[in-house]
């Protein structure tokens, strides 16, 4: 992480023209923040409130959390990463942007961060002389502009006026439909250095899911925010939208972010593997370490009153913490593979959330396991949807799991859990205070 501006950065941007500069972090709901500033002054760096709540509320005021934000209204330092420099593909005059870390004003790296969560997370991991290597997949839907948020969303119009009906699931034709945007969108892909690998057509009515390749963890988490920023910022420019919630269309399919990950060591060997090409001791025990944990961190992989409703029995979407190999109605599948590629792929995360926490979150359950030494259950080789639903049900189970144990703040520290709590807490209670369409149509008439 330097600090220093590369010597060439400003005659590069007046190279290509560049004048302003978005100063930009991911904040807690992967949201991204910041501000915009004169290119020859964004090193200097901005500073902004972070702790802010999906529906643009600060979590300050009737919400005492002392000592996280005893003024209330805390300020951090945004610290360019010069590594993160890109172009903005979608701007119409060049501009550049910047992803930032938060630090305080008294300089250290703001722990109620993600991409500080993240960090700490890679140097725990180092200390033990292990690399982890995440990939992940993104699914997400395009719809038809939402003029009108009290109706369900809408499919895009097709060419010749169609509409896609029916099972479309890897249909290449139906990937056509929309040949314009993802024309315009691969190459934004290319120009941000996202690496994005297979696209495809998923099971639901204009759902999509793009892969990217494995890479380091800060690298893949930054590609992953701006992948989410650069779809909705094309798909916008097409005329539709790009929609990352969970489950934005009811009866249809949900949109996950599955997490494959593996550790190396420093000689790049895979340590979920033996000499032998069989599993490793640690293999077993990351393996448990997620079992242990993840119920404790459902918070990070469900953020929101919608990601819950994309836990269905049969949908694709896991229901429990069980582990099996190629077994996709697990939480945690073990793809088939060589002792090369020896892998973990948690199935449990939405598309609605945040890339660095959902990595820092399954990076250090695993890690949590091999220094504790747990063992795994038994591998699940039926269907994990005859076993119960243990997965938390609703937002507030969630809450409760995140905050009623030691496993967050072990894991994370008191600041995080408390802050990032506080901002769930306002999230439901602007929730509670709107009446939903369900409500409307059964209980007008038979309350
Ligand atoms: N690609 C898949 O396996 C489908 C995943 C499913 N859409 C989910 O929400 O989990």
């Amino acid at each position: 992480m330097s600090h220093t501006p590369p010597a060439h950065l400003a005659a590069d941007f007046a190279a290509q023209g560049v004048s302003d500069v978005e100063c930009v972090f991911p904040d807690v709901s992967g949201h991204p923040r910041g501000k915009l500033m004169p290119a020859d002054a964004f090193a200097r760096g901005a500073e902004l409130r972070i702790a802010q709540a999906i529906p643009m509320q600060c979590v300050t005021g009737d919400y005492s959390y002392d000592p996280i934000f005893p003024d209330q209204d805390p300020d951090v330092l945004l610290v360019p990463d010069y590594a993160t420099v890109r172009a903005v593909p979608w701007a119409s005059v060049p501009r550049a942007l910047a992803i930032h870390d938060c630090h305080e004003l008294t300089g250290e790296l703001c722990q109620f961060a993600p991409r500080t969560i993240l960090r700490d997370v890679m140097a725990r991991y180092e200390r033990h002389g292990l690399r982890p290597v995440v990939a992940p997949e993104i699914e997400f839907y395009l719809t038809a502009p939402c003029d009108d948020p009290s109706q369900p969303l809408r499919a895009p119009p097709m060419r010749g006026g169609r509409v896609e009906a029916g099972q479309s699931a890897f249909s290449l034709d139906t990937l056509n439909e929309h040949a314009a945007f993802w024309d315009e969108f691969r190459a934004a892909l290319q120009a941000l250095g996202i690496r994005a690998d297979t696209w495809i057509h998923e099971v639901g009515l204009t759902q999509f899911e793009i892969n990217l390749l494995h890479d380091d963890p800060l690298v893949v988490a930054d590609q992953a925010f701006l992948f989410k920023v650069a779809a909705k910022e094309i798909a916008l420019k097409h005329g539709m939208n790009a929609v990352f919630m969970a489950k934005p269309i009811a009866h249809q399919p949900g949109s996950s972010m599955h997490l494959h990950q593996s550790l190396v060591d420093a000689d790049g060997r895979n340590v979920f593997s033996n000499a032998d090409g069989g599993e490793s001791a640690l293999f077993r025990q990351y393996i448990a370490g997620l079992q242990a944990n993840l119920p404790s961190l459902m918070l990070l992989f469900a953020p929101f009153v919608n990601s819950y409703r994309r836990f269905v029995k049969g949908s694709q979407a896991p229901v429990n913490f069980h582990w099996g190999y190629d077994n996709r109605t697990a939480g945690l599948r073990i793809p088939r593979s060589g002792a090369a590629a020896r892998r973990v792929e948690n199935r449990v995360a939405g598309a609605d959330a945040n890339p660095y926490l959902v990595i820092a979150a399954t990076l250090a359950a695993g890690l949590d396991g091999i220094e504790r030494a747990l063992p795994p259950t038994d591998a699940m080789n039926d269907s994990a949807y005859e076993s119960a639903h243990t997965l938390p049900r609703t937002l507030p189970a969630a809450l409760q799991a995140f905050t009623g144990d030691d496993v967050a703040r072990r894991l994370f520290g008191e600041r995080f859990v408390r802050a990032y709590a506080a901002v769930k807490d306002v999230e439901h209670e602007s929730w509670l205070a709107e009446i939903g369409a369900w409500e409307r149509r059964f209980l007008v008439a038979q309350a």
